[in-house]
């Protein structure tokens, strides 16, 4: 659970950052834009000079707020205010090139449809309600109280209407594209065959929890899984039954060890599990409790009747302070060999062998 909640969090700032680099194109892109409309003839312009004043500002905030990175922000954070600067001179636009009757208007969306689909409903809403005040204080300036009556209300409002329909829409697109990205990504770290995790989100995991423990004397254990004589199972009963035996093994280790231990598929035939902060003794019990389940549960096979199965095991652990993860798997791996040289059905740990 935390792990996929780790992998959420890491996805979503990879996605903001992407978002970010976007976000910059359309910053200079509205400058552009408003400075190639003050250039065309005939589109009547009060004041340029406050205008090209709000460009040059908000140009001065992009390069140092972004560029030069004067400000250490979360993402999220950063992307808000530029958003909001980004509201700012498109208002000050709006208002010196016809106010509720500029072309200018419709930059707005520029904003908005960024915000729905980076920055979520309520600040998107947020968003919203300031242009919908700053589109009426612009009406009233024109039309005074006017605005008001009922007829020049609606039809102010039906102008309005696409912003929040563009705004609803696309927060609606951002939401169904936000549950396709994260249903990717659990299938990207999924083993098909069982529902583990597969060898890519363990390694993360393995680096992550090498990281926590670094520093600290917290021990890390892993446990190397392999099944005893698939090849035989799968020669005998077919390779259905073989898969149904990696599955009940899968179900086995996923229901011997803790919530926060880290259970994958490492191959074919082979598991590992990642036991963090758990000390050889806690980790050779987990062990011992998936050689039991096992043990207790053999396959039902249609016709051949019940078949048992079994696994070998080698346990390593770890004080990560004193040694790498990459001998932590090498040791789990010799200790699993040790099993099954030992003749199978069984766990060793690696300081017995280091002490033999
Ligand atoms: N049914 C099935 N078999 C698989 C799968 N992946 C690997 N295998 C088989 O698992 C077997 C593993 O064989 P080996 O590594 O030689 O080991 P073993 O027969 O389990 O014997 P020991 O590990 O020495 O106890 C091979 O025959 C693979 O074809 C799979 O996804 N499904």
């Amino acid at each position: 659970m935390k792990a996929q909640r780790d992998t959420g969090r890491r996805a979503g700032t990879i996605e903001l950052k992407g978002f970010n680099r976007t976000l910059a194109e359309i910053e200079w892109l509205l400058l552009v834009l408003i400075l190639v409309y003050m250039t065309l003839p005939d589109e009547p312009v009060e004041q340029p000079l406050t205008i090209i004043a709000a460009g040059a500002v908000f140009a001065i905030f992009v390069v140092g707020f972004r560029y030069a990175n004067l400000f250490t922000l979360p993402a999220r954070w950063k992307l808000t205010i530029e958003t909001w600067a980004m509201l700012g001179l498109t208002a000050i636009a709006v208002w010196y090139t016809g106010k509720v009757d500029s072309p200018l208007l419709n930059l707005f969306l520029l904003v908005v449809i960024f915000s729905a689909l980076t920055l979520g409903k309520v600040i998107t809403l947020l968003e919203l309600g300031l242009i919908t005040s700053f589109y009426l204080l612009a009406a009233h300036s024109v039309d005074g109280s006017e605005i008001f009556r009922y007829e020049i209300f609606s039809s102010l409002m039906l102008r309005f209407a696409p912003f929040v329909l563009v705004a609803y829409v696309t927060s609606l697109l951002a939401a169904d594209l936000g549950f396709a990205r994260a249903y990717v990504e659990q299938l990207a770290d999924t083993d098909a065959l069982t529902g583990l995790s597969n060898m890519r989100a363990f390694d993360q995991a393995l680096s992550r929890h090498q990281r926590l423990a670094q520093g600290g004397d917290e021990p890390l254990s892993v446990l190397m899984i392999d099944i005893d004589n698939l090849k035989a199972i799968n020669d005998h009963y077919g390779h259905d039954t073989g898969n149904l035996a990696i599955r009940a093994v899968a179900n086995a280790i996923r229901d011997s060890v803790r919530g926060n231990d880290v259970v994958a598929r490492y191959g074919g035939d082979e598991f590992i599990v990642l036991l963090p902060s758990a000390p050889e003794t806690a980790a050779r019990r987990a062990g011992e409790r998936i050689l039991n389940r096992i043990a207790e549960s053999p396959l039902e096979v249609a016709k051949a009747g019940r078949v048992g199965i079994s696994v070998s095991i080698g346990l390593a652990t770890l004080p990560v302070a004193a040694g790498n993860v990459e001998d932590l798997l090498r040791n789990a791996d010799q200790a699993l060999y040790a099993s099954k040289r030992a003749g199978r059905n069984r766990l060793s740990t690696f300081t017995s062998l280091a002490a033999a």
